[in-house]
C-alpha cells in the first residue's frame, strides 16, 4: 500500500495495487506482448494515463506530457485517493495555463515499468505472483513503443506537442527520432540525448544502495512483507543532492542543526534532515524496483544507439523544436541541451530556465516552462 502502516514500518513496496483507489486514472491494456530492445518480450502490458480537456474530432489537439523518474500520470490536480501526490505540473495544465485545457487534450501516460498504475516490476506476472527481480531490462525505446501503442488506441496519429524533462525528456526525444511523422512540435527540458558517465556515476552508486540492503532479496521482495526501503532512502537522499543546486543548499540550510539536535553528538544538521524528509516520502509512495528498472533504463539511454550516432539520429527530427536547460543544473549540465539544440534540424537557440533550484528547477519554474510551452503551441 501507498502510506506507512500503523506501527510506523515503512511499507515494502509504494507501487499502486489492484484495488487501490484509482483516481483519475484509466488503462491502456497493450493487448500484444511488447518486444523488447533487449531481446524478449513483456506480455500483459498496460499503461495507466491520465487525461484533461477534449479530444478534437480530428484528433489535432492533443499534447503528450511525459514524467522524469519519480513522477507518474498525475500531472495536475490536487493528491487525493490514488494520486501520492498532487500533480508535479499543477500550474501548467488547466483553462486558461499553458496547457489551456479548454484547446488541448492533455495526455500523459504512467512510464512503462513504473509503479503507479502501468506494468512494472510490482505489477503481477502471468501466474500471479510480482515479477520482481525477473522483471525484463527495458530502454526508453521500449517504454515508447508502449506509448506509441497508447497514442493509437487513442486514435491520436500525431501529438501537436511531445514534452518531457529529465527522464520524459529522454523518452521525448526518443519519440521524436522513432516517430518523426507523429511529433508535431518537442520540447526538451533539462535532458540529454545520451546519459554521461557522470549520470551513469550517479545512478550506479544508487542502484548499489539499493541492491545492498538486505531487503532487495534479488528484487524478489514484494509478497515477503521486507522491502530495500533502507536503500532506497539512501539512493533517493544522494539523487536529491544532484537535483538541487549547492548555492541554494547553502542558503536555505547552511551550517544550521535540525531544531535541538547537535551534529556533534550524533545528531543532524537541517540538510540531513531535509534529506531524510525526501527519503522518506520517497519510501511511502514508489517502488525500489521500480526505481532500479527505470534508472537502468535512463543509463542505457543513447538515442544514437544503432541509428549512425547522435547526429545521424538527431537529423530525423522534422518538428520544430525548444530545448531548454536551468542554469544550475549540475545533473543534466547545460552543454547537453546545447548539444541537443545544435543536433536537432529544427531545434531554436538554446533557452535557459534561470533558477536557484538546480535540475528540479524545470518542476519548479512552472511559469518559465509555460513561456516555452506557449511559443511552441501559438
Ligand atoms: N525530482 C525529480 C527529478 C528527476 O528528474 C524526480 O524525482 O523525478
Amino acid at each position: 500500500m501507498n502510506t506507512a502502516t500503523a506501527t510506523g514500518r515503512l511499507p515494502v513496496t509504494g507501487a499502486w495495487r489492484e484495488g487501490d483507489p484509482p483516481g483519475r486514472r484509466r488503462w491502456h491494456p497493450v493487448g500484444r506482448p511488447l518486444p523488447l530492445e533487449a531481446g524478449g518480450e513483456l506480455p500483459g502490458v498496460r499503461l495507466a494515463f491520465e487525461t484533461w480537456g477534449r479530444l478534437a474530432p480530428d484528433a489535432s489537439n492533443a499534447v503528450l506530457v511525459l514524467h522524469a523518474l519519480t513522477g507518474d500520470s498525475h500531472v495536475a490536480g490536487p493528491a487525493g485517493p490514488g494520486h501520492p501526490t498532487p500533480g508535479w505540473w499543477d500550474p501548467l495544465v488547466g483553462p486558461g495555463r499553458a496547457l489551456d485545457t479548454d484547446r488541448w487534450f492533455v495526455v500523459a501516460p504512467n512510464v512503462l515499468g513504473g509503479c503507479q498504475g502501468s506494468t512494472g516490476p510490482a505489477s503481477a506476472r502471468p501466474d500471479g505472483r510480482a515479477w520482481g527481480g525477473a522483471f525484463p531490462f527495458l530502454t526508453q525505446r521500449d517504454q515508447v513503443a508502449a506509448e506509441a501503442g497508447l497514442a493509437d488506441a487513442l486514435g491520436i496519429e500525431r501529438w501537436a506537442l511531445v514534452v518531457g524533462g529529465s527522464m520524459g525528456g529522454m523518452r521525448a526525444v526518443e519519440w521524436a527520432v522513432s516517430y518523426p511523422e507523429r511529433t508535431g512540435a518537442l520540447l526538451l527540458l533539462a535532458t540529454t540525448a545520451a546519459a554521461s558517465a557522470e549520470q551513469i556515476a550517479w545512478a550506479g552508486v544508487q542502484l548499489r544502495a539499493i541492491r545492498s540492503d538486505p531487503g532487495w532479496q534479488g528484487g524478489d521482495y514484494h509478497d515477503s512483507g521486507r522491502g530495500p526501503a533502507t536503500g532506497l532512502g539512501l539512493a533517493r537522499r544522494l539523487a536529491h543532492i544532484t537535483y538541487r543546486s549547492e548555492p541554494e543548499l547553502g542558503t536555505r540550510f547552511g551550517r544550521t542543526p535540525q531544531g535541538a539536535e547537535d551534529p556533534w553528538r550524533g545528531g543532524r544538521y537541517q540538510v540531513d534532515s531535509y534529506l531524510d524528509h525526501h527519503a522518506a516520502k520517497l519510501v511511502r509512495r514508489f517502488d525500489a524496483a521500480s526505481y532500479v528498472t527505470l534508472t537502468e533504463a535512463m543509463n542505457a539511454h543513447d538515442v544514437g544507439r544503432g541509428r549512425g550516432g547522435l547526429r545521424a539520429a538527431l537529423a530525423r527530427v522534422t518538428s520544430p523544436a525548444l530545448v531548454a536547460g536551468v542554469d544550475s543544473d549540475r545533473l543534466y549540465p547545460l552543454a547537453q541541451q546545447q548539444e541537443l539544440a545544435s543536433l536537432i534540424p529544427g531545434a531554436d537557440r538554446l533557452r535557459v530556465l534561470e533558477s536557484p533550484y538546480g535540475h528540479d528547477g524545470f518542476l519548479i519554474e512552472s511559469e518559465q516552462v509555460g513561456s516555452l510551452v506557449r511559443e511552441l503551441l501559438d
